[in-house]
């Protein structure tokens, strides 16, 4: 029986880059893994072809306005089988990537589906329902999440679909209706506005993204109102009538009342993930998980049963790539005897759409919630050369700092490059950093940067450029 110092179960970016590091660390390691191509959701059906196609449409609809700079071109067509190519091609090289990595790094991968059976015993299944069974030290369950469901509406990937099939339509809907205003339903239904769809966001809070901050998301939901998409706040989707070409969505008001029909010829479900444990064995190995399925650890990614970790989507915190990436490479460390550590407090969030939006720590809200005295610095890229330059200057940036301290609490931006922008702050933040330190801080001029900066120096009240 083959045997390892660690088996990682799931190759999403938790699982990869667990593996990668617990090999660099001199640990044998293996990776169980039960789709065709490594990477996960993310790399197969997730963030890369959802950043292939809204690069794509992003160009489109860019090159579809481009009077302003003088450029005439014409009315641009969109061939949508060579940018689903495009997609796939993405998609290739980042999981061909990763089987590199795997190779360099003499991991060995075991392709089927993982279950646990016994203490530090993986039984792997393959498609043709052959098994084998290995043995690890350590095991890392690194499974991920699958899609939420809505009860009564059956996800077919063609006309009802979830992520995985909205990014493979093969035309563009003449009408799309997103059900849930969260990163999903705003990054596809953006991509799919940009190519041609009328586009209806029903959501059931009164508000798009719960749980980023409340003054970035109304700015955010006028943006993507001027780019055509429509919004039904506080109402629900209870059931969708498939019979017949056209979809008939029935949407009630969250709080009760009278439902109406709105029809679709595509409707996207992105209420949200669960984690994924299906037929892992957790329950018959003892391991715990909570009321909504994650599997509980202590805080060091170690769960109730010795010798059995779990990190990513299947724990506790942001359903993130990065998050889990870091918990990977934190775990393989632990596991290794080392001090591996993620700081919560200083994870990015961020909606690649256009303008994108990016948000780090804390909101205005929470610190009220909590009692914290902040003060706010502002800057809207209005006030940017670089942003005017580009014709970019929708959105601004947002620092909140502690009254007493100056540390920064949190940072938000809806704006050009909002998702390499918040970058700064996730360093400052990292390193304790005050709205001083950064402030500062000589920042290169004409950059979109410079809008941190001045925001930075907000908090004093001593921006310059507004
Ligand atoms: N750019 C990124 O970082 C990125 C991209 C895609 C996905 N993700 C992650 O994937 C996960 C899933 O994304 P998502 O957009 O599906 O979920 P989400 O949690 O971001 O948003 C789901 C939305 O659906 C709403 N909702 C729930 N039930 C509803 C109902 N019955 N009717 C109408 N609205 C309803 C919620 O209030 C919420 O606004 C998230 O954790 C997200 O962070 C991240």
């Amino acid at each position: 029986m083959a045997s390892y110092d660690v088996i990682v179960i799931g190759s999403g970016p938790g699982g990869y880059v667990c593996a990668i590091r617990a090999a660099q660390l001199g640990l044998k390691t293996a990776v169980v893994e039960k789709m065709k191509t490594f990477g996960g959701t993310c790399l197969n059906v997730g963030c890369i072809p959802s950043k292939a196609l809204l690069a794509a449409s992003e160009l489109f609809e860019e090159v579809s306005h481009l009077d302003g700079f003088g450029i005439e071109v014409g009315k641009p067509t969109v061939n949508l089988e060579k940018m689903l190519g495009h997609k796939s091609e993405t998609v290739d090289a980042n999981v061909q990537g990763v089987a590199y990595l795997f190779k360099k790094n003499k991991i060995t991968s075991h392709q089927g589906t993982g279950r646990i059976v016994g203490k530090g015993k993986v039984e792997v299944t393959d498609e043709n329902g052959k098994t084998e069974t290995i043995e690890g030290k350590n095991i890392v369950v690194a499974t991920g999440s699958d899609v939420a469901r809505l009860p009564g509406i059956e996800i077919d990937e063609e006309r009802i679909v979830s992520s995985t099939g909205a990014l493979s339509l093969n035309k563009v809907p003449k009408k799309l209706l997103v059900v849930g205003a969260g990163v999903i339903g705003l990054e596809l239904g953006s991509v799919w506005r940009r190519l041609g769809a009328e586009v209806m966001v029903v959501e059931f809070l009164d508000r798009i993204l719960p749980g980023m901050d409340n003054e970035v998301a109304k700015q955010f939901q006028r943006l993507l109102q001027k780019q055509g998409i429509a919004f039904k706040l506080g109402s629900k989707v209870t059931g969708v009538e498939t019979k017949g070409e056209t979809l008939k969505a029935s949407v009630e008001p969250a709080k009760g009342g009278d439902a109406e029909t709105i029809e679709a010829d595509v409707v996207l479900v992105s209420i949200g993930r669960v984690p994924y444990t299906e037929g892992l064995g957790l329950k018959e190995a003892g391991v715990e998980t909570d009321e909504r399925g994650r599997v509980k650890t202590d805080g060091h990614y170690r769960t109730n049963v010795d010798g059995i970790w779990a990190i990513g989507d299947v724990i506790t915190g942001p359903m993130l790539a990065h998050k889990a990436e870091d918990e990977g490479v934190a775990v393989a460390e632990i596991i290794a005897g080392q001090a591996g550590h993620v700081n919560y407090d200083a994870i990015p969030n961020i909606i690649y759409t256009m303008p994108e939006v990016a948000s780090i720590g804390k909101t205005e809200e929470q610190l009220k919630d909590a009692g914290v005295e902040y003060n706010v610095g502002k800057f809207p890229f209005s006030a940017s050369g670089r942003a005017r330059a580009m014709r970019a200057t929708d959105g601004f940036v947002k620092v909140l700092a502690d009254k007493k301290t100056d540390r920064v609490l949190g940072a938000h931006i809806v704006g050009p490059s909002a998702g390499e922008l918040i970058q700064e702050f996730a360093v400052l933040i990292e390193f304790g950093g005050s709205a001083e330190d950064l402030a500062r801080t000589c920042h290169g001029h004409p950059t979109l940067s410079e809008a941190v900066r001045e925001a930075a120096l907000g908090v004093a009240k001593r921006s310059i450029h507004i």
